[in-house]
């Protein structure tokens, strides 16, 4: 696999504000209105002290030159005054500070918590196709990064983004009460700088988006890599794997360097409009004094509360990019909350009985790939098992994973009983339909904590029964601590037969109405084949199955055995009535009959 030519974005988009601001509104750890406008008058207040204090600074001048002051007064008094209060700004200004970061980063890191868990959960309850999609890659990056970057975002600039957002209107008024004509020039640099923060907050969520975009895509190939360790060095493809993953590296790296000619701009526009402002305000203190509007220590006062701005502005110029990256990362991490498809009320009411299940005109392929599902027509009668069987290619686990929903169809309908499952809800389709295949994912814990996912209520005994059922028992040498045992990740591994024979007792205590079964015993070998089939036959029993057979004597007892071949179903039958008609199945039977044999 090459890496795309065009860096794009993703196929889920961010959030937009209004979700996010919802969202985040609806979290546990969300503060309520009192406290967010207690945050809000601290800042205020922090500011609005911040500004007394820059303009009694500049009225020192005044002091010094001993003219009276509004509640100062005159003198050394004054000047005792005057800088005792310009103390206790500074005071006020460091307190107020530590308070506003303290109090954003105890909240922020709540607030990520509960976004992370509430993303997760709308994952795991979102359509698997979706997600397959989206690729395991970007979830994980949305999960994880994404929500780092916005958390690491506000606690090392939210409270100045927060001043600032204050300190600009606090300090245009301030210059208004100096004198109107400030005020006016404030505006003017504002209005200068009305289009480039247009152009900013147009340009750059765009150019944020492609950037996480293309570091989800390097992480699903990181992912890849490792998950094909065992593939690569078979196959010797070390070098192969180590290029491509350095060609998805270099691809973010562009994309980072995509973004600079972008905040360079930003931080020009910026530079021009807040330069206007700081040398129009020197050059009109000139004839303001001269003419005696002001005094020079009212002169000082703007020119002090302007120097002050400066910071703050290009705080948030010089950080716009991380700002702004930071929303498009929230963004990018809500609208995984968005993919969940379960509806408030549920409407489609829940199956009494294993249902029939009815596939009409069904077709599909993979994406860039050619057909591989033609016009699929069938009917599977409810509480029967139906094997499919056909050459390798002919599109079985296809089909299967088309039941199971674990792939949106192109065309065509698969109904279970009357409903339709393309009208139901994903939550819906997984209560009713199970899909057993090879890969057996063991949670790590108890046995006892494994089975228990799947009847939460189950006791020992109905565990144990159904781990009899299975062929377990507590004389297995993978079950040394009976329903104790330690299995799963950072455990004793349990060997293959047995990792099956647990998956076929889950799907027992589970007892869904529809089971799909794709290579689910395929670990029989031959001291294990009986048992094996032992336990899927009782599993089956009772529920509409379709077993994707990889073996014939898989297929020998199912009630009925569809043959595929290239996308299309050949044959349909029992075993009698396909061995009579002496067609594929036949002729694939007496083959493999007569390799058991020799
Ligand atoms: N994820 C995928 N992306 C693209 N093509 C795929 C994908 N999975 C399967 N295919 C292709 O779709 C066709 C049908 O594959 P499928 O696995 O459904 O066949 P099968 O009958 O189950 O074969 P087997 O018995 O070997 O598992 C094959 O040509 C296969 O290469």
């Amino acid at each position: 696999m090459s890496a795309p030519t065009t860096r794009q974005a993703d196929a889920l988009a961010p959030a937009g504000f209004k979700q996010c601001w919802n969202l985040l509104k609806s979290l546990p750890s969300a503060p309520s209105r009192a406290r967010l406008t207690g945050l809000l008058l601290i800042v205020a207040a922090t500011v609005a002290l911040m500004n007394l204090g820059s303009q009694l600074l500049g009225r020192i001048v005044d002091i010094v030159q001993g003219q009276d002051i509004a509640l100062i007064g005159s003198g050394r008094g004054a000047m005792v005054a005057a800088l005792g209060v310009i103390a206790f700004c500074l005071v006020a200004e460091v307190s107020g500070r530590t308070l506003v970061s303290f109090l954003i980063n105890s909240r922020v890191r709540r607030l990520s918590m509960d976004l992370r868990t509430q993303a997760l959960s709308s994952v795991l309850r979102a359509p698997v196709p979706r997600i397959l999609e989206l690729g395991t890659g970007n979830v994980i990056t949305r999960l994880s990064k994404d929500i780092d970057t916005v958390v690491n975002t506000i606690t090392t600039m939210g409270d100045r983004l927060l001043i600032t957002v204050f300190m600009l209107p606090l300090t245009a008024l301030a210059l208004i009460f100096i004198h109107p004509a400030y005020g006016v020039l404030f505006l003017l640099a504002a209005a200068m700088m009305y289009p480039f923060v247009k152009g900013t907050i147009r340009d750059i969520p765009a150019v944020t988006n492609v950037v996480s975009s293309v570091e989800a895509r390097r992480n699903s190939i990181l992912l890849d890599t490792i998950r094909a360790l065992d593939t690569l060095r078979h196959f010797r493809l070390g070098t192969w794997a180590a290029r491509r993953m350095e060609r998805y590296s270099w691809e973010t790296v562009q994309s980072w360097a995509d973004r600079i000619p972008l905040f360079t701009r930003i931080l020009a526009q910026g530079s021009i409009a807040y330069g206007f402002l700081l040398i129009g305000i020197i050059l009109m203190s000139v004839p303001m004094v001269s003419f005696d509007w002001i005094s020079q220590g009212e002169a000082a006062a703007a020119v002090l509360l302007v120097t002050r701005l400066e910071i703050h502005v290009f705080n948030l110029l010089f950080f716009a990019g991380e700002i702004q990256h930071a929303g498009t990362s929230l963004g990018r991490a809500v609208a995984l909350t968005l993919l969940d498809d379960v509806p408030s009320t549920e409407t489609t009411p829940p199956l009494k009985s294993a249902p029939s299940v009815r596939i009409a005109g069904l077709y599909y392929s993979y994406p860039g790939g050619a057909s591989v599902l033609r016009d699929i027509n069938l009917e599977l009668e409810a509480g029967t098992t139906t094997a499919l069987v056909g050459t390798s290619g002919a599109g079985k686990s296809t089909l299967a994973a088309l039941v199971a929903g674990l792939q949106y169809p192109d065309a065509g309908q698969i109904f279970l009983g009357e409903v339709d499952t393309a009208a139901t809800s994903s939550s819906w389709l997984s209560r009713h339909v199970a899909l057993v295949t090879q890969e057996v994912h063991l949670f790590s814990g108890t046995l006892r904590e494994d089975l228990l996912l799947a009847r939460p209520a189950a006791t020992d005994s109905e565990l144990w029964k159904a781990l009899h059922a299975v062929g377990l028992d507590e004389s297995s040498r993978w079950l040394p601590e009976g329903l104790d045992t330690a299995i799963g990740a950072g455990n004793p591994e349990v060997g293959p037969e047995a990792a099956q024979q647990l998956s076929l007792a889950r799907m027992l205590l589970r007892q869904p109405p529809v089971l799909i079964m794709d290579e689910a015993t395929s670990e029989a070998g031959s001291e294990h084949a009986e048992v094996l089939e032992e336990a899927a036959r009782k599993v089956t029993q009772g529920r509409t199955c379709l077993v994707v057979a990889h073996r014939l004597d898989q297929a020998r007892s199912a009630d009925r055995i569809l043959v595929m071949e290239a996308g299309r179903i050949v044959e349909d039958g029992d075993h009698a009535s396909l061995i009579a008609a002496g067609g594929r199945y036949a002729r694939a039977y007496t083959q493999w009959e007569h390799g058991q044999e020799s």
